[in-house]
């Protein structure tokens, strides 16, 4: 559906494209409960010449146009189990339905990323949820087919993707831990460079999202594990597919690109955090990496945002509720061998505002020393990050940004430099907001100053979204 150009005044020529859940109702009102359920809905604002025009459409999943035929939801979203099993039979094609990864939903919601060669690739967290769609139309082009026989049914939110490379995380469900894998750009093939065992327990870690520094993979270890038995028996564990258990400690590990070899594997303050900011090394006094500096949304060693994210404590009044505190979680994982690394807010939280997620950085910044991160963030208490941020990590500062009533939700402000830029900042941010009165724009701000370039008010609103992307020039 298309949405009427806008004048806006802007750096450069480009398509923000944008993934997130959209449509949580199937058939007569069977209905899914938790936002990171909805099926895949993608948005497109192209600007060219000064003008924006916008698009959006639904990812055609398999678990989508099974729902919308059968009118209810058939596969194992994020929240979402189907119905018990009744009888043993039941229960083992269950177990199948696991093993072969075809019980789990492939609805690719959360991220939509360019590959580097001209193909865009959406996905969640299942293996088969990998999917090819076309940038300009936001039809789906069909699934991603690894060229590789790596297997395993889930994969991490976020692979890294640079122009030249892939990098992401398969868990691995039976010996617990993660295999680092690398794909090139222009090939289908995976390729395992190394592996992360998990420590303390019989079952993986949750992993989201992971990090990189020029040399360095990092993987964290939250006490978030995944529950075999809530797999097993299709129902919901205490966090949905995931049992919190601190006392099986929180690690982190970094992992040496070129080798594959674990070069730290410390402990650390138990922590809750879906998404990293960025990663850096820090140089010792001969020169060479001494520690890994490693960003990351922080909720105070709480998975109390997970439930947070149930529809009907978001559709709950505004001010019961309210969203949990977050900050930016600062890791100091020593490379010397020392057994413990460290974690602690990198500012003061009440810079940025209650809450802080969805992060992103100027991309040039990619595993390098950097001082600027944009995020949602809470100005207020709310059910919902109801502000921009941009975080100044060198002054332990941060510039705000709000809609005049502090109830619109922004959804994550992706930065976009100026070409031929040299100052980290140079360039604006993009985010698409929805208002409370059901509508939205596309909002456009100064990556430097964070004041308002433009609005491009939208025909009708679009509903939040999770993660999106640039690509420069004509698509
Ligand atoms: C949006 C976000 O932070 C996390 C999303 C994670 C998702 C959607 C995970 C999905 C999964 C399934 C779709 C099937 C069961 C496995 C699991 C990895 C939980
Ligand atoms: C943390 C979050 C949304 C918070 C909104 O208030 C969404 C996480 C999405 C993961 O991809
Ligand atoms: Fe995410």
């Amino acid at each position: 559906m298309c949405v009427p150009s806008c004048n806006v005044t802007l750096l450069q020529n480009g398509t923000y494209l944008r993934n997130g859940p959209g449509v949580w109702e199937v058939g007569d009102g069977s209905a899914l409960g938790h936002l990171f359920d909805g099926y895949a809905t993608l948005v497109r604002v192209s600007f060219r010449r000064g003008r924006a025009a916008g698009a959006h459409r639904q990812l055609e999943s398999d678990a989508y146009r099974a729902a919308k035929e059968r009118g209810r939801p058939l596969l194992r979203e994020f929240a979402h189990c189907p119905t018990k099993p009744a009888s043993l039979v039941d229960r083992a094609r269950g177990v199948v339905g696991l093993v072969t990864g075809r019980a789990l939903s492939d609805n690719a919601n959360v991220a939509v990323l360019p590959l580097g060669d001209g193909r865009v690739m959406c996905l969640t967290e299942t293996t088969r949820s990998s999917a090819l769609i076309d940038p300009c139309t936001l039809a789906t082009i069909g699934k991603f087919r690894y060229a590789d026989a790596l297997g395993g049914v889930i994969q991490a939110g976020h692979p890294v993707v640079t122009g030249s490379e892939f990098w992401t995380l398969l868990p691995d469900l039976v010996r617990p831990g993660h295999r680092l894998v690398r794909m090139a750009a222009g090939s289908s093939e995976r390729n395992v460079v190394g592996r992360v065992d998990c420590r303390g327990g019989p079952t993986p870690r949750w992993l989201h999202s992971f990090a990189v520094t020029e040399n360095y993979v990092v993987v964290l270890e939250m006490p978030l594990r995944y529950s075999i038995s809530s797999m097993l028996k299709s129902e919901l564990a205490q966090f949905y597919l995931f049992d919190w258990l601190p006392a099986s400690g929180s690690y982190m590990h970094v992992v040496r690109k070129s080798t594959g070899k674990t070069v730290a594997s410390v402990e650390v303050p138990p922590f809750m955090a879906l998404h990293f900011i960025n990663a850096y090394e820090e140089e010792g006094e001969d020169g060479q990496a001494a520690a890994v500096i490693a960003d990351c949304c922080e909720y105070y060693a709480d998975p109390a945002v997970l439930d947070a994210l149930a529809l009907h404590r978001l559709r709950s009044p505004r001010n019961s509720d309210a969203f949990p505190d977050g900050r930016v979680g600062r890791f100091r994982i020593p490379l010397d061998g020392s057994p413990f690394g460290e974690l602690e807010a990198a500012l003061d939280p009440d810079e940025h505002g209650r809450g802080m997620d969805m992060c992103s950085i100027n991309p040039a910044y990619l595993g390098k020393e950097y001082r600027y991160a944009y995020g949602c963030s809470a100005r207020w208490p709310c059910n919902f990050l109801n502000a921009l941020a941009k975080i100044d990590l060198v002054k332990k500062t941060a510039k705000n940004w709000h809609d005049e009533d502090g109830a619109a939700a922004p959804s994550e402000p992706l930065f976009v430099a100026r070409p031929g830029a040299t100052r980290e900042d140079d360039g604006v941010v993009i985010s698409v907001v929805s208002d409370v009165h059901g509508g939205g724009y596309v909002l456009v701000l100064n990556g430097k100053t964070f004041g308002e370039v433009a609005r491009v008010r939208l025909p009708y609103g679009l509903p939040y979204g999770f993660h999106g992307c640039w690509i420069a020039g004509k698509i």
